[in-house]
């Protein structure tokens, strides 16, 4: 039967009518859906569109064990959540387990292919690596460890000027970006160094490193596990070409600058973009090589220690018998008429347990940043095909009650006895007894390991020689909530930083 005349049109509009109706209730169903998992803390979402990934993460342990494996789109991965299983592909199985996925924005479109973070395991990589390595190795870093230690007191300094001496609230977290910027910008370029909060490099520099973070987590990259969304223009997709654009102007600018100095015979002090310039040839290296390799520095070196130094401050107010503790032992050993140093560090087991309890509680990459298997792996019986993403839940190894009796709670004392560096730890042979996972682990670990530690060691150990850390009656400190998705600092917060005692001020006049 057939429709007489007249009535097709009014089918046919009501048929759109309804058809539209109906797309608009499902769009408004799935973004209410959408943005009711993005908020909320619950442990059954789909970990990666939700807000807190690690509580969905954990949840799974809780439930599948400390080895699970999960489709995201269509790649596989496996979430690890043991620190035995970790030490056996991670370490044992390096070999194996050491490559990473070719990721659409943090590989090809921001680093294209260049940057040692995000790249696989190749030949390429082994060169930037060991490169990285000749300006983060002991030697090396004994080199300009004295950078280090003055921008540790000069960010001291310069919070007790902003903080007009303990009367005037602040947020630090700018102070603490500059403090970890200046040590790569000396790293990384010589004698460039920023000299307060409002030099424009010390934005852009933050703002570059924030977006990297949040482009390249797995929340952000959807784009990565559903392969069409790789051929349109998604927004994330144009934000990481921009990143790519502005990494280039303003670090490529710099290196172009150097190497003006350099070729007209200018004295150019020791950095990795002299010795990149330098052995360009033998070490076959483009411009956009030389750019990306530095890129990769000051994204990794920047926001991580910056981040840790701020999850102390947002903390540690809420803790004042710990600052005593911690500043009874700094008054026992250091006194009042200097400040610490890294000598002093092996004597105040306690100043370094905070550090160790910070790292454990509020570790900036939740998952580390991802492996990926280069081939088959038969693992207690399991098949890890090639290509398998393999992700460290470093929340639940980190909160594991077994290992951290009260593990919510913020307790330095659970470190007291341990002497370990970071990197020693890292090393031990028993991985159940390794303090904490957040440089991740085997044969990609963080190579800025020693930078870090004496970064954040000087710091905070300076900190709290320094200053009561104290919050600001009615504003309180979220510890919950985090900018930032695949590294987390604390959101904006103020807080009152009065000086110990009259010394300070003395000391601080250098
Ligand atoms: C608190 C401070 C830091 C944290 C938490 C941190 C964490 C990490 C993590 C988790 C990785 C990946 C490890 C893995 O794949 O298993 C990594 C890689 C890396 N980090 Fe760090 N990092 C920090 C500081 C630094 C510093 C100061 C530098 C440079 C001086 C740096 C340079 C790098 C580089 C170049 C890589 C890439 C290594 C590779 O893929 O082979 N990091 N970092």
């Amino acid at each position: 039967m057939s429709l007489p005349a007249e009535t097709a049109p009014n089918f046919v509009f009501i048929f759109n009518y309804l058809t539209r109706e109906l797309t608009c209730l499902l769009v408004i169903t799935l973004s209410l859906y959408a943005f009711h998992c993005f908020t909320r803390r619950d442990a059954r979402c789909f970990p990666f569109l939700v807000r807190y990934p690690e509580v969905s993460l954990d949840y799974w342990y809780q439930r599948y064990g400390p080895i699970y494996s999960m489709w995201l789109g269509n790649q596989l991965c496996i979430v690890v959540s043991d620190p035995g299983i970790a030490k056996d592909l991670y370490v044992t199985n390096g070999a194996v387990f050491s490559s990473r996925k070719d990721m659409f924005i943090k590989n090809r479109t921001i680093f294209i292919g260049r940057g040692i973070t995000p790249m696989p395991y190749n030949d390429t990589w082994r060169k930037h690596r060991r490169i990285a390595a000749s300006w983060l190795n002991v030697r090396s870093v004994d080199s300009y460890t004295h950078i280090i230690d003055y921008e540790a007191s000069a960010l001291v300094r310069d919070l007790y000027a902003a903080s007009s001496k303990g009367t005037a609230a602040i947020n630090p977290q700018s102070y603490a970006g500059r403090c970890s910027l200046n040590n790569m910008l000396a790293i990384c370029f010589g004698s460039l160094r920023t000299t307060s909060i409002d030099d424009p490099l010390v934005a852009q520099a933050l703002h570059f490193s924030r977006e990297w973070m949040n482009l390249t987590s797995p929340t952000s990259n959807l784009v990565d596990f559903i392969t069409p969304l790789q051929w349109i223009p998604t927004f994330t997709r144009c934000r990481g070409k921009k990143l790519h654009r502005e990494l280039v102007e303003v670090y490529g600018g710099i290196i172009k600058d150097i190497e003006v100095t350099m070729a007209s015979g200018g004295a150019y002090q020791d950095c990795l973009a002299k010795t990149l310039i330098e052995n360009r040839t033998k070490e076959e290296l483009d411009d956009m090589d030389i750019v990306m390799m530095i890129s990769a520095f000051m994204i990794g070196g920047v926001e991580t220690t910056a981040s840790i130094m701020q999850w102390f401050l947002a903390l540690i107010p809420a803790y004042p018998e710990v600052q005593r503790t911690a500043q009874d032992e700094l008054d026992r050993v250091v006194g009042r008429e200097r400040m610490p140093t890294l000598d002093d560090e092996k004597n105040l087991p306690y100043c370094r347990s905070i550090i160790k309890e910070i790292e454990r509680c509020h570790n900036p990459f939740w998952i580390v940043t991802p492996h990926s298997s280069t081939e088959d792996f038969s693992y207690r019986g399991w098949i890890i095909p090639k290509d398998t993403v393999v992700i460290l839940n470093t929340w639940s190894m980190h909160h594991d009650p077994s290992r951290f009796p009260c593990a919510h709670e913020f307790r330095p004392e659970r470190y007291v006895n341990d002497t370990t560096s970071s990197a020693e730890s890292a090393s031990l042979a028993n991985p159940y007894e390794r303090d904490n996972w957040m440089f991740g682990a085997g044969r990609r670990i963080c190579p800025g390991i020693l930078v870090a530690e004496r970064e954040i060691w000087l710091t905070i150990s300076r900190l709290l020689w320094a200053f009561n850390m104290a919050e600001i009656p009615g504003e309180p400190i979220d510890l919950n909530e985090y900018d930032g998705l695949s590294a987390r600092s604390p959101v904006p917060f103020r807080i009152k930083l009065e000086p110990r005692h009259e010394k300070v001020g003395q000391v601080m006049a250098f």
